[in-house]
């Protein structure tokens, strides 16, 4: 488990911005920061990655202190096992996919862990190739098993995905759920991306002006929203037909099912078994007494 309660006073370009937290982050958890640009959000990433030092506070995981600023203790970023994926991948341009991998390791470490990741980011195909010749979400594959060599406990993911379009996106996020899960990570992603983080988060922290300023399983972040709309559920998708442009999802809500439609971007992004929240601003029901 994660605690956090930090404070540290930022320059925003409408001046001081104090930001103040003050959570808990489960292990094993996927947990998404979501918030406006200039929130704070990769500033926390900064401070619990010991990049950054906040003004005041402490910073727990598993029980051993990372950070206190009464008693001095600030670990640094080397002892704290974080593996980052930044929005830019930043590869070594003169190695292959694999020796940028294999540099990546601890001294004396043992490669097996590269080849691992190799398979379940399934990097074989490309492993010889130099980074110059890789697509945007090819690179961003690599960086991901790249911060994942030297087997790190928590993994942040710093808008990762926000360079690539819908369908490579789909992918990345599959590969981060299954490294996630494979290697009992605790994640941490900064997104914007309100269907990713529907599939992806078990919980959602909401940013503004440095505060969380609501945080809870994504549903209930979401379903509070200011979405206006005047009609919304959560269900499961159970199934998925593709009709020239659009999608026909069946989805289930507790024993009901419903038929709903998604445009192309829409529908590419879900899967069979994803929870959704579907909602309608502009909603014209048909009541028929049923008692
Ligand atoms: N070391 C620092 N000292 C003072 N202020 C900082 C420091 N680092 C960042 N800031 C300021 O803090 C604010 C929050 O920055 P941060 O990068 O955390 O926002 P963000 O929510 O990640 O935004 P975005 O979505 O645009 O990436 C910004 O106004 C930034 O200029």
């Amino acid at each position: 488990m994660i605690e956090i309660a930090i404070q540290k006073i930022l320059t925003s370009a409408l001046g001081e911005m104090s930001l103040d937290i003050n959570t808990t982050i489960e292990k094993g958890n996927l947990v998404t920061i979501y918030g406006k640009s200039g929130a704070g959000k990769t500033t926390i990433l900064r401070i619990l990655a010991g990049l950054l030092s906040p003004d005041k506070g402490e910073i727990k995981v598993n029980g051993i202190t990372w950070l206190n600023t009464i008693n001095g203790i600030n670990l640094k970023p080397q002892k704290r096992k974080i593996g980052f994926v930044f929005q830019d991948y930043a590869l070594f341009p003169n190695m292959n996919v694999k020796e940028n991998l294999l540099f990546a390791l601890n001294k004396g470490q043992d490669t097996k862990i590269v080849n691992h990741l190799i398979e379940i980011i399934e990097l074989g195909e490309l492993q010889n190739r130099k980074p110059e010749t890789l697509s945007g979400g090819q690179k961003q594959r690599v960086a991901l098993a790249r911060a994942l060599v030297q087997k790190p406990s928590i993994l942040m993911l710093d808008e990762p995905l926000s360079a690539l379009d819908s369908e490579i996106r789909f992918k990345l996020q599959q590969y981060i759920l299954t490294v996630h899960k494979e290697y009992k990570l605790t994640t941490l992603l900064i997104s914007h991306d309100i269907s990713e983080i529907l599939r992806m988060s078990d919980k959602v922290l909401e940013l503004d002006n440095g505060k969380i300023i609501r945080q809870g399983t994504p549903n209930e972040v979401f379903n509070y929203k200011e979405l206006n709309a005047k009609f919304q559920f959560t269900g499961t998708i159970i199934d998925i037909v593709k009709q020239d442009f659009i999608f026909i999802l069946t989805i289930r809500i507790g024993k009901d099912l419903v038929k709903v439609v998604a445009d192309e971007s829409e529908g590419e992004q879900l899967l069979i078994g994803d929870k959704i929240l579907v909602s309608s601003k502009a909603f014209n029901p048909v009541i028929n007494k049923i008692g």
